[in-house]
């Protein structure tokens, strides 16, 4: 049976007996209606334009402990808010100073030839803890996040390297001359100088230059760091020295700026203890002429080398700046604030819009993540990409948190977890193959991959093919374990470099933005 007669029609459709007046009335009713409709539909339209201007995007940092991922975020920071960089540059001179504190300490630590390096801790890789999942979520500004690791040689000496096997090839290569191994508690057999005892005693002032450091930048209720004992003779358990870190966030530089030089001078007037001058950096400059001796001391290095120590390669080292980082009107560079070291805890989101035009990107508000070490959740879900960075000259170091542990190892294992989370599935991955710099270096020294990777076999030992290789390994573990296809781009970085990192970072913004606009078309 077939009905003409559609219902709603029939309900729309004009009474038959409609009056002239009712009829007129019906009329104006319905063009109003059209008329808010129209007014809605415009709304709509407007709001969802004004949104698509003022565009957010989220981007979340992910890698190890040290992989670089706060000094990317200075770099976006130096790139799309430089007047507020330029601005803060003066806050990072006391994580400078902490930075030389620190180097000196290991310096004089390794010189004293009783001292051992310490003994491996256990702690689950990365990855372990990324896999564990929402059960146990780190929740941001709590201390169950607040790692404080040993971190006396930052893992920058390789002796346990070997304990670990790399990867699923297990091919960590142990050298049985120069690697003693977990179990042997290595002593050093040297004659000290005599001279060093004189040089340690002119630094014996940077031990109260480092509690006031300590003081200045770590808020009064976290945990007390470890100091070292800058005269030698420590005590059982001492020789750990842990790294100095802050929770992300502008807090600890909110108290910097209170206490830097440039505005104690007005608060100097209505305090009478203010003054502005910079304690720290007096020290320091009073003892730099023992500094710069210390470190270009040929028997020092020396030691040094037969130690493993290699702070060059380490993070903070500015002991080839000496002269000019404890001049005392000092005021840092932008390359020296990204070289700076100061260790991350805790979750934060830093959200900046961008301050110069970039064309069609202004007005753009960007919230980058930044998690602190190597935990994270994947809470993250509605992030437009990861940058996730691989710092790929570790191949020979052990985690500072753990010395049973290959940097390498733990980045592709971390990797690996991101790659397959199920909840990060429709992410797009940018992955940086990080610290580039070093690596270069280091194969140019001679340090085989090889040895630590055996996978790697006959090809050269070239930056070129190294990095190539690792690229691939990388982009195959991406290919084979994330859930569904989706955009991926990988770069060799050296984060610390500006011009090398700007272009990167453009790159990325263009795509993370262009991914961003195709979503809120979709929407
Ligand atoms: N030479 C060199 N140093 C780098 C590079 N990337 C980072 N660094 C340095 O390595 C150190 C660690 O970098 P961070 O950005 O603090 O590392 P992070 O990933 O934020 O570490 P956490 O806060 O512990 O999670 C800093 O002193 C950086 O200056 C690089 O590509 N080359
Ligand atoms: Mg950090």
């Amino acid at each position: 049976m077939l009905h003409n007669d559609d219902p709603l029609d029939a309900v729309l459709r004009p009474p038959p007996d409609e009056t002239q007046e009712e009829a007129a009335v019906r009329e104006a009713r319905e063009m109003e209606a059209r008329r808010v409709s129209a007014q809605i539909d415009a709304d709509i339209k407007a709001e969802r334009q004004a949104r698509r201007k003022k565009r957010i995007v989220r981007l979340l940092l992910l890698g190890q402990s040290e992989s670089g991922k706060s000094t990317t975020l200075r770099q976006f920071q130096r790139l799309y808010t430089p007047t507020a960089f330029r601005e803060e540059r003066i806050l990072w001179r006391a994580v400078i100073q902490l930075n030389i504190v620190r180097s000196i300490r290991t310096i004089l630590y390794a010189l004293d030839p009783t001292s051992s390096t310490s003994p491996p801790r256990r702690r689950s890789p990365s990855s372990i803890m990324a896999l564990a999942g929402p059960s146990a979520p780190p929740q941001p500004g709590t201390s169950a996040d607040a790692y404080n690791y040993d971190n006396y040689y930052a893992g920058y000496n390789n002796n346990y390297a070997s304990a670990s096997g790399y990867a699923s090839d297990g091919a960590v290569d142990s050298d049985p001359e120069s690697d003693p191994g977990p179990s042997s508690q290595s002593r050093f057999n040297f004659d000290p100088a005599p001279e060093w005892e004189a040089l340690r005693a002119r630094l014996l002032p940077l031990q109260h230059v480092e509690a006031l450091l300590i003081a200045r930048l770590v808020p009064p209720n976290e945990d007390e760091p470890t100091r070292l004992d800058f005269g030698g003779g420590l005590p059982p358990g001492a020789e750990v020295m842990k790294e100095i870190f802050v929770r992300p966030g502008n807090r600890w530089k909110a108290s910097e700026h209170q206490k830097s030089p440039a505005n104690s001078r007005s608060h100097s007037r209505s305090h009478s203890h203010g003054s502005d001058r910079d304690e720290a950096q007096e020290a320091l400059t009073a003892c730099a002429p023992a500094m710069m001796a210390l470190w270009a001391d040929p028997g020092v290095r020396a030691v040094l080398r037969r130690r493993k120590v290699r702070l060059e390669e380490g993070p903070g080292f500015f002991l080839n700046d000496l002269e000019r980082v404890t001049a005392p009107n000092y005021l840092p560079t932008d390359d020296d604030v990204l070289r700076a070291r100061l260790k991350t805890v805790g979750v934060s989101e830093y959200t900046f819009e961008m301050e110069v035009s970039t064309g069609r990107e202004t007005g753009t508000e960007w919230r980058i993540v930044d998690v602190g070490g190597t935990t994270w959740v994947p809470f993250f879900d509605d992030v437009d990409a990861i940058i996730f960075l691989a710092p790929i000259a570790g191949f020979d170091q052990v985690l500072a948190e753990d010395r049973t542990v290959n940097r390498l190892e733990d980045s592709v294992l971390l990797w690996k977890a991101v790659c397959s989370n199920k909840l990060l599935a429709g992410v797009d991955l940018v992955l940086f193959l990080n610290k580039c710099d070093i690596l270069e270096r280091k194969l140019a020294a001679g340090v085989q991959l090889v040895r630590y990777v055996r996978s790697y076999a006959e090809r050269e030992n070239t930056f070129a093919a190294v990095s190539q290789y690792l690229r691939g390994k990388f982009s195959a573990i991406h290919r084979e374990y994330s859930p569904n296809p989706r955009k991926f781009y990988a770069f060799c970085t050296s984060v610390t470099d500006t011009a090398t990192t700007a272009g990167i970072i453009a790159s990325v913004r263009d795509m993370v933005v262009r991914q961003h606009l195709k979503q809120s078309k979709l929407l």
